[in-house]
C-alpha cells in the first residue's frame, strides 16, 4: 500500500470514482453527468435534473411524469413529524430542524434494504418529496401558523413557494427558484457530499446519510455562507463603506464570506447565472440596494484578491435571489439543502454499487507509553 503524504482538508486527494459531476475550477466549468450547468440552468427541471443525477440519463416524458406524480403523492408529512416538529423552539435554527426532521423518517422508513432498487428508488421519492415541506413547515409553525398542505397542480418550485408564503408564486419567480434548485444540487465530492458518501459507506440508511449531510452543509465554510453574506452585507451598509470594509477586515486576515473556493480559482458558474437571476428579478420586482454593495464589494475584492484565485461562490448572489422571492435569510441554508439532497442521494446510490467503508489513517503527534498519574497527585 501506498503511503501518501498528509494534505489537510484532504485538498486535491481524490476519495472516489464518479460519474455524477465535473467540476474544472481554472475554466470555471460544471457539468451534471456531462451536461453543462447553464444548459440544465435553461432547459431543464429540479426534478429531471434530480433524476439525471440520480439515474445517470434524462428521463424519458414517461418516466419523468411517473416519478413526478410519486413525488407529488409523498408531499405530505406524517402529523406525528408535525408533532415532533411543534415541540421545536422557535428561535432554533432551521438548519437544526430540517436535519432531525430528516433523520426522523429514518424512524418511519428504515429497513436497509440497500440491494432493492424498489426500496432505495422510495427513499429518493421520500426525501426529495418531503425535505421541501419540512422546511415550509417549520417556517410557519415558528411563527404560530399551520402548515400549508401541498398543492398537486403546482409544481416542485412553486408548491414550494406557495408552502412558505401561503401563496401561489408569481411565474417568473417560480421559474427562477426552479433554476436556483437546478445549479444547486450537485457539486462533486463537496464537504457535505463527502459527509454523506462516509456516512454511506457504513451502510446506515439513508435518512441518517440525508441528515448527517445537511448538518455538514449548515457551517459558514459551506452552504451556511449564503446567510454571513446578506448579513455583510447588510454591515457595510452603503456602497461608499464597501472599500473601508474590506480594508479592515483583510487587515483583521478574516474572511469575506461568499469568496474563494477550494476548486474554482475563477467566478464560480452558478455565480454568474444567480448574478443574472438576481438582475431579472429586480427588472420585475424592484431593485434591492444591497446588489450595488455586492457588485462593488465584487470589484473590490477582484482587486485585491483576484491575483490569489478569489472569487465570488455560488454563496455570493443566491441570498440576493432569494430575499426577492420571499425567502428569510436563515431559510437560505435549508433551500439549499432542498436542492442539494438531489446530489447527495445520487452519490449515496453511486457508493453503495461499489462500497468500501471510508476508514482513513492519521499522523499520531501524541506521546507515547503515558504513566497513569492518580488524582491526588495531579
Ligand atoms: C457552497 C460552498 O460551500 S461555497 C463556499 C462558501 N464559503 C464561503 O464563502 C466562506 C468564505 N470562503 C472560505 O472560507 C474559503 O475560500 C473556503 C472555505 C470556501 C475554501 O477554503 P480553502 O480551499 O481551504 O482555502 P484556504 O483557507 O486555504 O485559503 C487559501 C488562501 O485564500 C485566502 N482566502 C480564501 N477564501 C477567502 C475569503 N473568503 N476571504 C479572504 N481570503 C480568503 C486565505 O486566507 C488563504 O490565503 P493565504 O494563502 O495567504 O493564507
Ligand atoms: O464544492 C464545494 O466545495 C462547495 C460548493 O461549491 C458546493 O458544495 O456547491
Amino acid at each position: 500500500m501506498t503511503v501518501c503524504e498528509f494534505r489537510a482538508g484532504l485538498e486535491g486527494v481524490p476519495v472516489t470514482q464518479s460519474s455524477i459531476s465535473f467540476v474544472d475550477g481554472q475554466k470555471g466549468i460544471l457539468e451534471y453527468r456531462g451536461i453543462p450547468i447553464q444548459e440544465l440552468a435553461e432547459k431543464s427541471t429540479f426534478l429531471e435534473t434530480a433524476y439525471l443525477l440520480i439515474w445517470k440519463e434524462l428521463p424519458t416524458k414517461e418516466e419523468l411524469e411517473a416519478f413526478k406524480n410519486e413525488i407529488r403523492y409523498h408531499r405530505r408529512l406524517k402529523y406525528r413529524i408535525r408533532d415532533m416538529m411543534k415541540c421545536f423552539p422557535e428561535s432554533g435554527h432551521p438548519m437544526d430542524a430540517l436535519q432531525a426532521c430528516a433523520a426522523a423518517l429514518g424512524l418511519f422508513y428504515s429497513r436497509r434494504a440497500l440491494d432493492d432498487p424498489t426500496y432505495i428508488r422510495e427513499a429518493v421519492v421520500r426525501l426529495l418529496a418531503k425535505i421541501p415541506t419540512m422546511v415550509a413547515a417549520f417556517q410557519l409553525m415558528r411563527k404560530g401558523n399551520d402548515p400549508v398542505q401541498p398543492r398537486d397542480d403546482l409544481n416542485y418550485a412553486a408548491n414550494f413557494l406557495y408552502m412558505l408564503n401561503e401563496k401561489e408564486p408569481d411565474p417568473l419567480a417560480a421559474k427562477i427558484f426552479e433554476v436556483c434548485l437546478v445549479i444547486h444540487a450537485e457539486h462533486t465530492i463537496n464537504a457535505s457530499t463527502f459527509s454523506a458518501m462516509v456516512t454511506a459507506s457504513t451502510l446506515t440508511d439513508p435518512y441518517a446519510v440525508i441528515a448527517s449531510a445537511v448538518g455538514t452543509l449548515a457551517g459558514p465554510l459551506h452552504g451556511g455562507a449564503s446567510e454571513e453574506v446578506i448579513e455583510m452585507l447588510e454591515e457595510i451598509g452603503s456602497v461608499e463603506n464597501v472599500r473601508p470594509y474590506l480594508d479592515d477586515r483583510l487587515q483583521r486576515k478574516a474572511r469575506i464570506m461568499g469568496f474563494g473556493h477550494r476548486v474554482y480559482k475563477v467566478k464560480d458558474p452558478r455565480a454568474i447565472i444567480l448574478q443574472e437571476l438576481a438582475e431579472q428579478l429586480f427588472e420585475k420586482f424592484g431593485h434591492d440596494k444591497y446588489y450595488d454593495i455586492a457588485t462593488e464589494l465584487e470589484r473590490a475584492v477582484e482587486e485585491k484578491l483576484g491575483g490569489k484565485g478569489i472569487y465570488p461562490n455560488v454563496d455570493f448572489y443566491s441570498g440576493l435571489v432569494y430575499r426577492k422571492l420571499g425567502i428569510p435569510t436563515d431559510l437560505f441554508t435549508p433551500v439549499f439543502a432542498i436542492s442539494r439532497v438531489a446530489g447527495w442521494l445520487a452519490h449515496w446510490k453511486e457508493q453503495l454499487n461499489e462500497n468500501r467503508i471510508f476508514r482513513p489513517t492519521q499522523i499520531y503527534t501524541g506521546l507515547h507509553s503515558v504513566p497513569y498519574v492518580s488524582i491526588d497527585d495531579r
